[in-house]
């Protein structure tokens, strides 16, 4: 579980995060939604570290992040999978390599207990006889693959996903989505995905969070987002043709 409590963030005089508390639990797929510019990205890195925020805190279990110093982040860090927008493999390194490098980084086993966990992890999403491809040489679904091989490779107990199916055809963007469903609730992982897709939403949200304008104004399942009055969810919810026809429809 993460527990975020009372998140401020400014850059100079812009205001991004205003009071956010969140409760993400373990075991499921918690999203956060909002428009461009909404504040998604800062949370999600004032969650990992990446920022300092200016005041609240952010607790991994009962481990104060915030009050700690880089050792005990350090230690914390050790837990967490990351999948950035475009995958973001080292494009010098094969796919292997790839998977290999937090293991390298951070796993004290022998070359060949690397080796094997960097197989299992590619063979749990579904990759096979790609160990020696470099990232260009894959398709961009492959790569997202890799890079959610690369984010389990340590057992990480908390999972982030920044836009984990941005460029990705429908088809593609669900089996990512459902791969990191099945992921979550295979290691009982704390997982948040920020993203812009309903279909994501309604394919995957469990717990779902709306930010605008750096605010929480939201929180709910994605049953519970059909219903609500909240204006600025409605129009980040029903801004595409498609959801207004479902609208009408239920
Ligand atoms: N390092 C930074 N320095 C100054 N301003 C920043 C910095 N990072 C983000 N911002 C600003 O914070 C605001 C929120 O940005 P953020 O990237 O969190 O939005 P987002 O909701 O993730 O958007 P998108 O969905 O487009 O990725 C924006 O106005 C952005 O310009």
């Amino acid at each position: 579980m993460i527990t975020v409590n009372n998140v401020y963030k400014s850059f100079a005089d812009l205001k991004v995060l205003n009071d956010i508390s969140i409760t993400f639990e373990a075991g499921k797929t918690n999203l956060i939604i909002g428009q461009s510019g909404s504040g998604k990205t800062v949370l999600l890195k004032s969650i990992i570290g990446l920022h300092e925020v200016d005041s609240g805190s952010i607790f991994y279990n009962d481990r104060n992040f915030t009050a700690m110093n880089l050792k005990g982040r350090k230690e914390i860090r050790k837990e967490m999978g990351m999948v950035f927008q475009g995958g973001a493999l080292f494009d010098s390194m094969t796919v292997e390599e790839n998977v290999l490098f937090p293991l390298n980084m951070f796993s004290n086993s022998s070359e060949k207990e690397k080796k094997e966990r960097a197989n299992f992890c590619l063979n749990r999403v579904n990759i096979q006889n790609s160990n020696h491809l470099f990232p260009a040489e894959i398709s961009g679904g492959m790569q997202k693959r890799v890079a959610i091989a690369r984010a389990i490779a340590l057992n990480p107990k908390y999972l982030f996903c920044d836009e984990p199916n941005s460029g990705l055809d429908p088809v593609t963007a669900i089996l990512i989505d459902n791969l990191i469903l099945e992921i979550t609730k295979e290691y009982n992982i704390t997982t948040i995905i920020n993203t812009h897709d309903m279909n994501s939403v309604m394919e995957i949200g469990e717990k779902i969070i709306f930010i605008s304008k750096g605010n929480k104004v939201w929180e709910g399942t994605k049953d519970g987002i059909f219903d609500t009055d909240n204006e600025d969810l409605n129009n980040f919810v029903f801004a595409s043709e498609l959801y207004k026809k479902i609208k009408k429809i239920s």
